[in-house]
């Protein structure tokens, strides 16, 4: 059963320009959904309009057997159920990480004040680093403090908004896999905003991708992968190469197998080392301008090279 519910939602900051359409999207308790989006198409506005910070023009958002209202509906924008973490969610600079996580929970009693502190601290890894400041923590370990003040009033629900796109690539693969596991420990309702496909696939098999305000596609990311439904959704992938006899089938550069005869013949412009393979950037007779995965590292700029592929492996895209 659904625990959020964002139906038919529209918003738009002047006339004419929707930043979202008719949204409508459902997930349900305890599920990790990544978000996925370019910049401008909608992600943080969704974010604030769910958490209850900015006015939507038309339709809801229903949390468990709550309606959540829009800002100028409330006293108090926002509810303490759903937590909202953005990048620059900023710390407190003078308190420790430990005053930081319980800041939120200041009204509440001494004891449960402790034991929830307590408890975040060892869910999150925080023990040693309780008395530290914030400057003296690195920019990942920062980012989990901020993620545990925004757990400790026990949230139903928690949207992260790029929270880790200050963070280089080593720590925010080793942070989104922590945090993963802790969500599953939580059973938390997670929606994880970003623009990184890498970032979202490691975050959640869910995708939901967004364009223009709109859910383009969601479900499965292999699914996704075998059977886009646009162009963008393929190449969030990877690149496309136009199949010749078949002006709507493209095929994907790893399903390319490469030969020194036999095939669609094709010669290299220029390899480029990568971590798996070399990327061979290769020119057809037609003029057209492939790329190909060289995983045996044999081709050379100017070499003759014939690619082969499965057909059942072409993508079919009429738009
Ligand atoms: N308060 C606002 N006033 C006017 N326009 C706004 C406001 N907030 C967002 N917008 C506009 O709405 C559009 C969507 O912005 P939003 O921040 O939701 O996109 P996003 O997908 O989160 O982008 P990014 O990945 O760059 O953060 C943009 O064109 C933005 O300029």
């Amino acid at each position: 059963m659904s625990f959020l519910k964002i139906q038919r939602v529209s918003k738009s900051f002047s006339a004419n320009v929707n930043v979202l359409e008719d949204f409508s999207l459902q997930i349900s308790k305890g599920e990790v959904f990544s978000l996925i989006g370019e910049s401008g198409s909608g992600k943080s506005t969704l974010l604030r309009i769910i958490a209850g910070k900015e006015n939507r023009d038309s339709g809801e958002v229903i949390l468990g057997e709550v309606r959540v209202q829009n800002p100028k509906e409330k006293l108090v924008p926002g509810y303490d159920e759903i937590q909202l973490v953005y990048q620059d969610y900023k710390l407190f600079p003078n308190s420790t990480v430990a005053e930081n996580i319980a800041r939120p929970l200041l009204e509440y009693d001494k004891d449960y004040r402790e034991t929830r502190l307590n408890q975040l601290l060892k869910l999150l890894n925080l023990e040693s680093m309780k008395d530290k400041l914030p400057r003296e923590l690195s920019g990942g370990q920062q980012q989990k403090v901020a993620i545990g003040r925004a757990l400790s009033l026990e949230p139903s629900i928690v949207l992260l908004d790029e929270p880790f796109s200050s963070l280089d690539t080593i720590q925010r693969r080793e942070l989104i896999v922590e945090l993963k596991e802790i969500f599953r420990e939580l059973e938390m309702t997670v929606l994880f905003v970003t623009h990184d496909l890498d970032d979202a696939l490691q975050m959640s098999d869910h995708l939901v991708i967004i364009q223009k305000g709109k859910i383009i596609q969601q479900g499965e990311a292999e699914g996704i992968f075998m059977k886009p439904k646009s162009m963008y959704a393929a190449k969030l992938f990877s690149h496309l190469n136009p199949v010749p006899s078949n002006k709507y089938h493209y095929i994907r550069p790893s399903d390319v197998e490469l030969y020194k005869s036999k095939g669609l013949r094709a010669k290299v412009q220029e390899s480029q080392y990568l971590i798996h393979y070399n990327q061979l950037t290769v020119k057809l007779s037609n003029g057209d301008i492939w790329k190909v995965e060289d995983k045996r590292r044999v081709f050379k700029s100017g070499d003759r090279v014939y690619l082969k592929w499965n057909p059942e492996k072409e993508i079919e895209l009429k738009k």
